[in-house]
């Protein structure tokens, strides 16, 4: 008698354990995030059996994360974004790329380059920070390769963290990285990146709301949205009972827990938070607080940005230096809420025009803008003049 051959049957999945294309770009992300955060490598590669990069973030590389990249010594690079490369070379148009670590560079030299050093104080030399003459910084700068799609891609990925955009970077064979993966090496693909860039709104999910009465109204509702992947949490402060048949006033404010919860004087918005609630309580509103401290960049790199206009720099000025652009922010997860909410259109406390345009791109109706005035002090004036003068705000009579 024959005995049939065994077939080939699909192994039992386990269930509640398979993740759609989505879900698992979503899991390579996270993953992604949380290396560079952590101070370890990352593959950056189309996919496996391909060549590619090993990068990490140099502000969380430390000692023993840096004595790891010795045996790449040699075929290093430095992947910086434009706006650091702009403040080294003084050129406007200087591009994202990477430049070649030099071999006897110690660690402190190269946080130094990508002005990631706990005190960055503005060198003699300028945004150098090393003791380098004028010829060997023109010959550093002049070694510099654009950084291609992929490098670009990872220099997000590291802001997302929110990481200084800077990171080492090591061409590695298809064969090693494919060592690597197996034997643990997280691994991403510039794509998986792209792909998260216009999350689409589906990615908040709203966990939780209480009764929360505060000082300028005591009938509130706090709502809390968590990003579905990763920790980020968003907060809505729903202040009394907003009429949802005419616009509703709403108020984006980004987290600053310097200006927010210690009532710094270096920015406005301490004053901005409760001058806005104290508005809403007058009609019933919506507060939505993002957490993007620090216009995107964090408050490790605001702290940083503080010390670097102790120096004298303007507030943008000293995200340059650190490589980041004016404002790193993004508003889909306010829409996000908005709609979640049940808002399609609203009248936003703002003074600045990119929080109107960022809304209206992503599909709320934004009838009319109302302005938001709080008292300059000594310490903030110069930044509330950078504001108004550089970075686009409008003055309190202006319309949007
Ligand atoms: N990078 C950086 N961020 C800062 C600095 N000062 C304040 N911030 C951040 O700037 C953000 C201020 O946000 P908002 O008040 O919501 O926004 P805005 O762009 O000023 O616009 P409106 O207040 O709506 O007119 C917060 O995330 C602060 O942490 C600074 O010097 N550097
Ligand atoms: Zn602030």
């Amino acid at each position: 008698m024959s005995v049939p051959p065994p077939s080939a049957s699909p192994a039992p999945s386990l269930p509640g354990w398979s993740f759609d294309a989505v879900e698992r770009r979503a899991l390579r992300m996270d993953r992604a995030r949380t290396e560079l955060q952590h101070g370890r490598p990352l593959a950056l590669r189309a996919g496996p059996g391909q060549p590619g990069l090993l990068i990490a973030a140099v502000e969380t590389l430390g000692a023993a994360g840096w004595s790891r990249w010795q045996s790449g010594r040699g075929a290093l690079r430095l992947l910086l974004s434009a706006e650091r490369l702009q403040a080294l070379s003084q050129r406007g148009d200087a591009e994202a790329a990477h430049l070649p670590v030099p071999t006897e560079l110690d660690l402190a030299g190269l946080q130094a380059l990508a002005a990631v050093q706990a005190r960055p104080d503005q060198a003699p030399g300028g945004a150098w920070g090393l003791d380098w003459p004028a010829e060997r910084r023109r010959a550093f700068l002049a070694s510099a390769q654009p950084a291609d799609a992929a490098e670009q891609a990872a220099l997000r990925l590291a802001k997302l963290g929110p990481l200084s955009p800077a990171l080492l970077r090591l061409a590695l064979p298809a064969d090693t990285l494919d060592a690597a993966v197996a034997d643990g090496l997280v691994e991403i693909a510039p794509q998986d990146i792209e792909a998260a860039r216009g999350a689409p709104r589906a990615l908040l999910r709203r966990l939780s709301d209480a009764h929360v009465p505060i000082t300028a109204h005591e009938d509130c509702t706090l709502v809390l949205f968590r990003e579905l992947h990763g920790e980020t949490e968003h907060l809505a402060l729903v202040v009394g009972q907003p009429d949802r048949s005419q616009p509703v006033p709403v108020r984006l404010h980004s987290s600053c827990f310097t200006g927010d919860l210690l009532g710094s004087l270096r920015c406005d918005c301490g004053d901005q938070l409760q001058g806005a609630i104290e508005r809403l309580a007058e009609d019933g509103g919506v507060l939505l607080y993002l957490a993007q401290e620090g216009r995107g960049t964090g408050l490790a790199s605001k702290l940083r940005a503080y010390r670097l206009q102790d120096t004298g720099l303007d507030t943008l000025d000293a995200d340059r230096y650190l490589g980041f652009r004016a404002d790193e922010r993004d508003f889909q997860a306010a829409a996000a809420m908005l709609d979640a909410l049940g808002i399609a259109r609203i009248r936003l406390l703002t003074n600045n025009p990119a929080k109107i345009e960022a809304l209206r791109a992503a599909g709320i109706d934004v009838v009319d803008r109302l302005p938001l005035v709080v008292p300059s002090n000594p310490h903030n004036a110069r930044y509330l003049a950078t504001k108004r003068d550089r970075a686009g705000h409008l003055r309190d009579d202006e319309q949007a």
